[in-house]
């Protein structure tokens, strides 16, 4: 079963009187065990489709399921409740929290799921050895390099054991070995698990090197085939 199937996806944002389409009719089907890199001029709508899939936002019309779920029938909670325990994030700037240790980072899905830091250290010093940092569990991200933070947030997006990973500009904030190194990280826990999608919105030139498929946006369409 593909774990991103959108549909004739449209989304109109009203500004004053206004309406700007920053998708317009995308379609676009995408199955597990790949890395899949969405490229295109700015302002072609990748974001925008990236929230969506992450049930971020919601579109003005057409479908999107992803991992067997519809989202266009989610309440708000259940919409909060899938992006708590159905997806990973990772952001350009790492969006990780300051005051907590890497570890804790990493577990702090945990938490918002009602179980303790405690509880889930194992896991997250499990996670942060897979992705090489098994000797900075308790630093600080003030302590780590911008690869190590995101390394860490790669991390923390493992925790509930998605199916899908959406990544907005990944290696955005690094340098060019560092970010090749992040792409690396990302092509291997794509191709951890069988079933595993991990979606990536980037200017990366490396990008297409090391991703099974990159797609292009273009005026909130997605270009070419799109099965
Ligand atoms: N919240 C919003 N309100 C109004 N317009 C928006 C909003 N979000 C996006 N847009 C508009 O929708 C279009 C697509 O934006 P989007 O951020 O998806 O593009 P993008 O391809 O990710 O661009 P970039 O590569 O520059 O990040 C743009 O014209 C943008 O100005």
């Amino acid at each position: 079963m593909a774990v991103v199937e959108a549909s004739n996806l449209v989304r109109e944002y009203r500004m004053g009187t206004e309406t700007v389409r920053a998708l317009d009719g995308a379609s676009l089907t995408l199955e597990g065990g790949q890395f899949v890199a969405v490229v295109g001029p700015s302002g072609a709508g990748k974001s925008t489709l990236l929230h969506i899939v992450g049930a971020l936002d919601t579109p003005t019309s057409g479908s999107i399921r992803v991992d067997g779920t519809d989202l266009s029938g989610l309440t708000d909670d259940e919409a909060s409740q899938f992006r708590r325990t159905r997806v990973g994030f990772i952001f350009q700037f790492f969006n990780l929290v300051p005051t907590l240790t890497a570890w804790e980072n990493v577990a702090l899905p945990m938490l918002l799921d009602s179980k303790s830091l405690r509880k889930a250290r194992p896991r997250a010093v499990e996670l942060l050895e897979r992705v090489g940092l098994g000797d900075r569990v308790a630093h600080r991200p003030a302590e780590l390099s911008g690869g190590q933070m995101q390394r860490v947030a790669i991390a923390r997006s493992l925790m509930m054991e998605p199916k899908i990973l959406l990544a907005d500009e990944p290696t955005g904030n690094l340098d060019s070995k560092t970010g090749a190194d992040v792409l690396e990280l990302l092509a291997e826990v794509a191709h951890d698990e069988p079933d595993r999608l991990v979606l990536m919105v980037t200017h990366d030139g490396g990008a297409a090197q090391v991703c099974d498929r990159v797609v292009t946006v273009r005026d909130g369409r997605i270009d070419g085939r799109h099965d």
